[in-house]
């Protein structure tokens, strides 16, 4: 499996993710290729994992077997386009897409009937504590398989049924870490107005949140049964959390990822 050439269309936050998780897993950095519009994120990449880059994406998918597009979602039509146009061959490879949005007969319409796997993995896949969602279409059981073990090292992988589930995942895990990062952010800096210095606040913070999530990790106890043990009666986190479902935290937390799915169908219709 690890003699395909994997090219990345795109060298951003996202394909730096899955090359990461694909090195650590012992991927040969020589099979894996990026290219980029620009030049200092390949450098990076080459500098830090020592994969093949290139500025010219029709260079990287002549010489690979299975294509990543990682460009933002209203880059995908553009470059799809040049990559069909300029390589009709490329159509015969497996395609692999991270972006957010875009249904699989987008794709379509853009490359004909392609072997595709919609991907949806998120930043925490850098240090292999990611979670990624995945929609095959058309694919055989080796390719599936072969995806597969190309995200297993970003973390866990899921397998979704259903593309509509894709804008879950978005939901629940794609953009979830900024919905944790803003909640620390909002931590760190009341605890610098408490006075601890900014570099200590952020470590009790990020020590805490990994802590809490390794607790609920390993236990069998429900995230309300966690809760309660760090709850004594008539203690300060009652009165913590206390104002936290006063001020709607639940409803908040339900509108934010409603409101990422419904951008994601957005994306869908005018993309
Ligand atoms: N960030 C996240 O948490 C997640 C993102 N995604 C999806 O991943 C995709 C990429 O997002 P992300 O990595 O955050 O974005 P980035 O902006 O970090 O990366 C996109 C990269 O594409 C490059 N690029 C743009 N146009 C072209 C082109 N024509 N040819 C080659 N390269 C090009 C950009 O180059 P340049 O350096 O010149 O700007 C940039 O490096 C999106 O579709 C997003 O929906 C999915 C899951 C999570
Ligand atoms: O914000 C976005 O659109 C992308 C998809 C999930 C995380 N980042």
């Amino acid at each position: 499996m690890n003699d395909n050439v994997v090219a990345f269309i795109g060298a951003g936050n996202m394909a730096r993710c899955v090359i990461a998780a694909m090195i650590k897993s012992g991927y040969p950095a020589s099979n894996i290729i990026a290219s980029n519009r620009t030049q200092p994120k390949l450098t990076q990449l080459a500098e830090d994992y020592g994969i093949r880059t290139c500025l010219d994406n029709l260079e990287a998918v002549r010489q690979a077997d299975v294509i990543v597009l990682a460009v933002k979602p209203q880059m995908m039509a553009e470059v799809c386009q040049h990559l069909v146009e300029h390589a009709p061959e490329i159509r015969e490879k497996l395609f692999v897409t991270v972006a957010a949005g875009l249904p699989v007969s987008r794709y379509e319409s853009w490359l004909g009937e392609v072997r595709l796997v919609r991907s949806m993995p998120n930043t925490p896949s850098l240090v292999g504590l990611g979670v990624t969602g995945l929609f095959p279409s058309r694919c055989s059981n080796y390719e599936k398989a072969f995806v597969d073990a190309m995200f297993k090292g970003t973390g866990m992988t899921v397998w979704l049924e259903q593309e509509a589930e894709i804008d879950h995942v978005i939901a629940v895990t794609g953009s979830a870490p900024a919905y944790f990062f803003f909640f620390m952010q909002a931590m760190q800096q009341e605890a610098e107005t408490l006075g601890f210095a900014p570099e200590q606040a952020k470590k009790m913070v990020a020590q805490t949140a990994m802590g809490a999530a390794t607790m609920a990790l390993e236990s069998q106890h429900s995230f309300a049964e966690l809760r309660s043990q760090v709850t004594s009666k008539g203690g300060t986190t009652h009165e913590a959390v206390t104002s936290f479902a006063d001020a709607g935290l639940e409803t908040m937390v339900s509108n934010a990822m409603q409101a990422a799915i419904r951008r994601a169908r957005e994306m869908a219709e005018t993309l």
